[in-house]
C-alpha cells in the first residue's frame, strides 16, 4: 500500500532517483567530460546526441497538443523556441549543430541520423511516445531530469575545455545557454508536478515517468560506451570515426 506524501516529501523522492540514476554517474561521462576520450568517440557522442536534440522541440509540441490547459501551454511554448530558434535566436538545434560543425562533422549527415545508433533512436523515440501517450502529469514529469542537469553542464563545459583542444567557447555555447534555460524549467516542472500529484497513485507515476526518462537518457550512453569506447562494436552502418 503506498501512502500520500507530502509535496516535499515527493520532492525528496523524485531528487533520490536523480541522484541514483541520473547520467551524470555513467562512466560514458567521467570519460567526456575527463578529457579521457580521443575525437572520433566526441564525435560519436555530438552525432548520437543530436537524435536526442531533435526529438525534444517535438516531444515538446507534443505535449502542448493535448493540453487543455491555457496556462500551461504559455508556460510551455518558450521550450520550442529555445530549441528551434525565433527570429534572430536560431535556438539550440542550430548551437548543437554548430558543435558538431566544429567536431568536424557533415551537417546534412548527422541531421540525416543515419550514423546514429539504433539505441539512441529507439530511446528518443521512446521519450516523444511517452510524452504523447501518458497523462499530462507523467508528460510533465518525464522533463523533471532537467533538475538535476545544470550540475552535468557546469562539469561538461569546464572539463571539455580544459582537456580537449578542438573545444572552444563557441563550440560549446549550447551548454552555457542551458545554464540560463533549464533551471526556470526544472523549477516550474517541479512545482507543477508537486501541486498536481494529489494521490498516491499520481505520486508514484510522477517517480515512475521520471525513473523512465533517467533510463532514456542512461541506454544511450550505454550503446555509445558499448560501440565507441569497451569492447567498441560499431554495428554496420553506424558512423566510424576516420581520425583521432
Ligand atoms: O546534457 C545533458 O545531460 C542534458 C540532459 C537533459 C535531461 O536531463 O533530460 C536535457 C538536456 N541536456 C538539454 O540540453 C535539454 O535541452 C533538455 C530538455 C529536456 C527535456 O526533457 O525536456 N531535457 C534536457
Amino acid at each position: 500500500m503506498t501512502t500520500l506524501m507530502s509535496p516535499d516529501e515527493l520532492e525528496a523522492a523524485l531528487r533520490k532517483v536523480g541522484a541514483e540514476r541520473y547520467h551524470n554517474l555513467h562512466p560514458f561521462h567521467h570519460l567526456l567530460h575527463g578529457g579521457k576520450l580521443n575525437k572520433g568517440q566526441v564525435q560519436a557522442w555530438a552525432l548520437n546526441r543530436y537524435c536526442y536534440q531533435s526529438i525534444i522541440p517535438q516531444k515538446d509540441a507534443a505535449l502542448m497538443a493535448r493540453c487543455e490547459d491555457r496556462e500551461l501551454r504559455r508556460e510551455w511554448l518558450h521550450r520550442i523556441t529555445d530549441h528551434d530558434g525565433y527570429g534572430e535566436d536560431l535556438g539550440g538545434i542550430e548551437r548543437w549543430l554548430v558543435l558538431t560543425d566544429g567536431l568536424g562533422l557533415d551537417r546534412d549527415y548527422v541531421m540525416s541520423k543515419r550514423g546514429a545508433l539504433a539505441t539512441s533512436r529507439f530511446a528518443t523515440e521512446a521519450y516523444r511516445h511517452f510524452v504523447a501517450e501518458k497523462t499530462l502529469l507523467e508528460a510533465v514529469a518525464s522533463s523533471l531530469t532537467e533538475l538535476f542537469a545544470p550540475g552535468i553542464h557546469k562539469e561538461r563545459i569546464s572539463g571539455m575545455l580544459e582537456h580537449y583542444d578542438f573545444i572552444d567557447e563557441k563550440v560549446i555555447a549550447y551548454f552555457k545557454r542551458r545554464l540560463d534555460q533549464a533551471p526556470k524549467d526544472a523549477d516550474f516542472a517541479l512545482e507543477y508536478v508537486k501541486k498536481n500529484a494529489k494521490t498516491p497513485e499520481q505520486q508514484q507515476q510522477v517517480i515512475a515517468a521520471l525513473t523512465f526518462k533517467t533510463d532514456v537518457l542512461w541506454a544511450q550512453l550505454d550503446a555509445l560506451y558499448f560501440a565507441y569506447v569497451d569492447p567498441g562494436f560499431i554495428p554496420p552502418g553506424a558512423f566510424r570515426p576516420t581520425g583521432k
